[in-house]
């Protein structure tokens, strides 16, 4: 794939002025390290900001990291140290449900929504399937929720996005009958495309898949795979001596996490972080979860994934269709604010905290994803 030349391929984003958060990603060196020669095209500016500005936004990562991830018990009295607080914290709760209504209450206007149309199904991973934990090796998914989703897939087309590689969470689900965008969606398997699609998406290759079905597969940051790896040994050598913080490799992008680092280090963790990708003008930072993640400056999303999953399974012309989108995290984000635009669907966010967000219904954990997968089966098989 060339990069440089091809208008197919998604395009570069500025690493200076893509991000809705700080950028880290400080192009101090002409990258050696790139494979397409002359990617010329939004290349990242040459000059280091003012040392002033990179303090500022060194601070807007700490609070963020601070910030990251609410707890992951439901609210209760027994969590929160005094009931004033939990008091506190459930009233703001209710409040912001007011404009996030949770979809299993509000089951009705949705099943409006939906009459008569086919609905397509999106679901990340880690938050939303299966609880957070402290190790990302064990954030195993329940049977019952497979069950829940292999029920759900046997009535609507269901992909899962998820900033895992492809490999492992589909290690982890373990169903074949759906589609699995990994990577951030820098990794799609899915359907052979039905509908002649409007030129986005030619650089599919026809493979086939662990049941020999004929699948395509979609990797629009496969040029980054030698730099992902390179970037992936510099920054495991950076931070092994920081206690707690643990490394992932997510094949297209790379995982740090701090989830068990003390906060007293969390600065160290985003410094040595930073220090690395100094060098790597082509990859930029992004956050999660207590969860730092590298991946390439490439024009490319969930909502991308979305959008590019929908025209293969000839669903993104029809007026008829219904696109839901589950998900808990930041990255998220930009598959709510596909389905928003133009009404075309719409977002459940995964939350037990109020939090900005372009979906436009709530659900607590992933117990409730679960009782919702539940009642929308049960919706479909009583109105066919
Ligand atoms: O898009 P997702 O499927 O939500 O993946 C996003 C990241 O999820 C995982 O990290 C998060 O879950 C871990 C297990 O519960 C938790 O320990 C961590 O703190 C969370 O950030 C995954 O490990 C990351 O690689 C994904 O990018």
């Amino acid at each position: 794939m060339d990069l440089k030349t091809s208008h197919n391929s998604p395009l570069f984003v500025d690493p200076l002025t893509s991000l809705a958060l700080p950028s880290a990603v400080m192009p101090y060196t002409t990258p050696t390290s790139f494979p397409s020669s002359g990617l010329y095209l939004n290349t990242p500016k040459k000059k280091p900001l003012p040392s002033k500005i990179e303090e500022v936004r060194a601070a807007g990562w700490l609070d963020l990291m601070l910030a990251s991830s609410p707890p992951r018990k439901r609210l209760s009295k027994d969590f929160f140290p005094s009931d004033v607080q939990s008091d506190d914290l459930d009233l703001r709760y209710r409040n912001w449900m007011v404009n996030y209504p949770s979809a299993l209450t509000s089951f009705e206007s949705i099943t409006e929504l939906a009459n008569g149309k086919r609905l397509a199904l999106f679901l990340d991973y880690d938050g939303t399937l299966s609880p957070i934990v402290d190790n990302p090796a064990n954030a195993v998914m329940s049977d019952e929720m497979r069950a829940a989703v292999r029920h759900v897939a046997s009535l609507f087309p269901t992909a899962i996005i998820s900033g895992r590689s492809r490999d492992k969470v589909f290690d982890f689900v373990k169903l074949t009958e759906l589609y699995y965008a990994g990577s951030h969606g820098m990794d799609i398997m899915g359907p052979v495309r039905k509908s002649e699609s409007s030129g986005h998406h030619v650089e599919c290759v026809t493979s086939t898949d662990s049941e020999g079905k004929e699948v395509n597969l979609f990797q629009p940051a496969s040029e980054f795979l030698p730099m992902i790896a390179e970037v992936f040994e510099n920054l495991s050598e950076s931070i092994k001596d920081i206690e707690g913080a643990r490394m992932e490799d997510n094949k297209f992008c790379v995982s740090v996490h701090y989830r068990n680092v003390a906060p007293h280090d969390y600065e160290k963790v985003h410094q040595r972080v930073t220090a690395v990708l100094k060098d790597y003008p082509f990859l930029r930072l992004t956050h999660g979860r207590k969860v730092l993640e590298v991946r390439p400056v490439i024009d490319w999303n969930k909502g991308k994934a979305v959008e590019f999953l929908l025209e293969s399974l000839g669903l993104s012309e029809s007026e008829d269709v219904l696109p839901i989108y589950v998900g808990d995290d930041k990255t998220d984000e930009d598959a709510f604010k596909v389905l928003k635009a133009n009404n075309r669907g719409f977002g459940i966010l995964v939350s037990s905290v109020p939090k900005d967000s372009d979906a436009s219904y709530s659900l607590r954990d992933p117990a409730e994803v679960m009782e919702f997968l539940r009642t929308l089966a049960a919706w479909k098989e009583e109105s066919s």
